[in-house]
């Protein structure tokens, strides 16, 4: 079986668990609380923070000069273009206090594993702890962009959905399918992102308001 594929179907149960996690529908349905909202952008700055140097340590590591130049760029767009427009989303829906964000526990939890993972582990492991996040976006993006009910979150659904969003997730797969490394160590980073990808829709949900 094409690695991406089995690695999909080992976290089938927690991705499915994600896209219908009440969070996400409520992007899609327009019925999430904005202050629920708001706590996940502020989060998610944070994260994007870390997760810019996880791809910066994907750059100095990978094996290949095609991959190097792609994490590297791809480190760039995420600190410079991704939290420009975490920026904007925040002035639209009334975030004032984004740069002074204490880290809440999941988002430390999910960035202390992809850095310790992305410093420790093997290169394909880094590989495989990234792609749930690029990957499982994608996915949740264009489901949510086919289903919903409401244009209330509409330009995050948008942003996730398109075409920028869709490659990435193309690219995730094919470093899965590429790289050297062992399955079952690949599976384990892919699964331990899953659910760290979960806990953090359970704790924007979870959030005080
Ligand atoms: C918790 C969390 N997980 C994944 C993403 C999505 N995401 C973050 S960086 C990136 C790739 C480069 O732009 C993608 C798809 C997010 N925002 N927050």
């Amino acid at each position: 079986m094409i690695r991406s594929l089995a690695l999909r179907d080992a976290a089938a149960e927690v991705w499915e668990a994600s896209l219908q996690h009440p969070f996400v529908q409520g992007i899609g349905d327009g019925t999430l609380d904005e202050a629920a909202f708001r706590w996940y952008i502020r989060q998610d700055y944070r994260f994007l923070i870390d997760y810019g140097r996880l791809l910066s340590l994907g750059a100095a590591r990978a094996p290949r000069l095609s991959w190097m130049r792609r994490f590297a760029a791809l480190s760039l767009a995420v600190l410079e273009t991704e939290m420009e427009l975490h920026r904007g989303f925040a002035a639209r829906w009334g975030v004032t206090d984004l740069e002074a964000v204490v880290v809440e526990p999941a988002t430390a939890a999910y960035c202390d594993f992809l850095l310790r993972t992305a410093s420790l582990g093997d290169f394909s492991e880094l590989v495989a702890a990234v792609a749930p996040c690029m990957w499982g976006y994608a996915e949740i993006g264009t489901s949510l962009a086919a289903n919903a009910t409401s244009d209330r979150y509409a330009e995050w659904i948008e942003m996730y959905a398109g075409d920028e969003f869709g490659e990435l997730a193309d690219w995730s797969r094919e470093l899965l399918d590429e790289v050297d490394g062992e399955l079952e160590a690949m599976k384990a980073a892919f699964l331990t992102s899953s659910r760290h990808e979960l806990a953090f829709w359970e704790a924007a949900w979870q959030s005080p308001r």
